[in-house]
């Protein structure tokens, strides 16, 4: 790997007589690591393949060796998220520094592909809102899928620029920020951040997260949260824009108790994780409490059409009747249904009045006449009944159902049938006859070749 002389002068600066153990850790292989969904527990699931436990959170595991995470069916169930261990340790920040059983609205501001909103998704209760978003339209596709599959139902997904939040200032709870950086910390799983590495783009970077840092911190609630996190090791990315983001507005940093065995660094400003110390890529992180005791935020009510009863009684077989009272039906004018939940309806209606381009929440079907169509965001919910006919495929029929191709279903009933693989709903059909029909939307479609 050859690097910028300048970076390499930077870091000989920064780590004295540890450069030389920094730059042979870089040039190494890039571990690899997922997160495990605690929704969708798979027994046995990796086994051989852990290397061991990622020590900041609790469903986090270093592999050995990098599967073919696109062939496996796992990956389309939402079993797990592949993430960087350094990027894990929100959730041992979180823990530590709020209290999660509080009703909470969370935003994620700069989101996609969405591994740490997932994160995010399983610290949170069922009656707390996520608002997951991401200025650049072309990421939004994968965000979506990420977070269809966790199976977390009360999000919103947005596509806009940060300064675009400011009706909602003082709304969430947390607000986290994972900037977009130089990318300095991803040079080993990311060789061409390699390339566009020069003091020049450090400086750009450093100007647009001071950007992104003074919306997202205006939209804390008093006495709420802030986290920013970079893959930088640079002053101008972490610590200067920290110093920067306290003299601002009215954030404290807060302190953690890390484990000195853990090998993260306390820095100026924040904790840094050197891939020479910690097993990971390069990762800056630092988070904040609000300390103004203004009044909180005014919601708006909802102003959406609720499903006629009739309607929400040809629901009730397709949702979890554990839940399903706790959910409101509406119907969009294209007449997708959409549940929210009850309690957050108000939450649901400040941002849809306040945020233009933005989904409009759990989509869970259409309905066609009297016939409900399924959506697959419910097939990979919490919220789909149990009573639903299932059918457990091997990995070779998963496969090729996630391609779209034929393959035999093992029951006699017509109807919608939920396959599942390793016990873990993968989408739905309809068996009619002899025939199936195969419901994955074509953009989940699984294009690559098994070798
Ligand atoms: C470090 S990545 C986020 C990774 C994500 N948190 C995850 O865990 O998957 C930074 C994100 O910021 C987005 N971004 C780029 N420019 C931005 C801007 N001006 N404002 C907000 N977000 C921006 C990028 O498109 C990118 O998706």
């Amino acid at each position: 790997m050859t690097l910028p002389e300048n970076f390499i002068k930077n870091m000989k600066e920064q780590l004295g007589g540890d450069a030389e153990s920094f730059f042979k850790a870089i040039d190494g292989e890039a571990s690899v690591s997922v997160r495990l969904n605690p929704k969708k527990e798979v027994s046995g699931i990796f086994s051989e393949n852990i290397d061991k436990h990622v020590p900041w959170t609790q469903n986090g595991f270093y592999l050995k060796q990098k599967p073919v995470f696109a062939l496996d069916p796992l990956f389309y169930s939402g079993a797990y998220q592949v993430q960087d261990a350094t990027a894990m340790f929100l959730e041992f920040a979180l823990k530590a520094t709020v209290d999660l059983k509080r009703p909470l609205r969370v935003l994620d501001m700069c989101a996609a592909p969405g591994a740490t909103s997932t994160l995010l998704a399983s610290l949170l209760k069922p009656n707390d809102l996520l608002v997951v978003n991401e200025v650049i339209k072309s990421r939004l596709t994968v965000l979506k899928e990420n977070l269809l599959k966790w199976g977390f139902p009360n999000v919103i997904v947005t596509n806009q620029d940060p300064e675009t939040f400011s009706d909602l200032e003082g709304f969430f709870d947390i607000v986290l920020v994972d900037a977009p950086s130089s990318a300095e910390g991803v040079f080993k799983k990311d060789p061409n951040a390699i390339n566009s590495w020069s003091e020049q783009n450090i400086q750009m970077c450093a100007t647009r997260q001071k950007r992104i840092l003074s919306a997202a911190g205006l939209l804390v609630a008093p006495r709420g949260h802030l986290i920013y996190t970079t893959n930088a090791y640079n002053s101008e990315e972490n610590s200067k824009n920290v110093k920067w983001l306290t003299r601002t507005l009215d954030f404290v940093q807060a302190e953690l108790d890390v484990p000195a065995e853990w090998n993260i660094e306390k820095v100026d400003g924040g904790y840094q994780f050197y891939p020479h110390k910690t097993q990971g890529e390069g990762f800056f992180f630092s988070i904040f409490n609000q300390m103004s005791f203004e009044e909180g935020f005014n919601v708006s009510r909802l102003k959406l059409n609720a499903l006629r009863k009739s309607q929400v009684a040809l629901l009730a077989p397709w949702i979890n009747s554990e839940v399903f009272e706790d959910f409101s039906y509406f119907a969009k004018t294209d007449g997708v249904v959409i549940a929210l939940y009850t309690k957050l309806q108000n939450d649901y209606a400040t941002v849809f009045n306040t945020i233009v381009k933005r989904s409009s929440g759990f989509e869970i079907g259409i309905f066609k006449g009297s016939d409900f169509i399924p959506s697959h965001g419910l097939a990979l919910s919490p919220l789909v009944s149990d009573s639903i006919t299932k059918v457990e495929l091997n990995v070779e029929d998963a496969i090729s159902f996630l391609r779209k191709e034929n393959f035999e279903v093992d029951t006699v009933e017509n109807g919608w049938v939920l396959v599942c693989h390793k016990g873990l709903a993968l989408g739905w059909v309809k068996k009619i006859g002899d025939r199936i029909n195969n419901y994955l939307p074509a953009e989940w479609r699984l294009k690559m070749d098994v070798e």
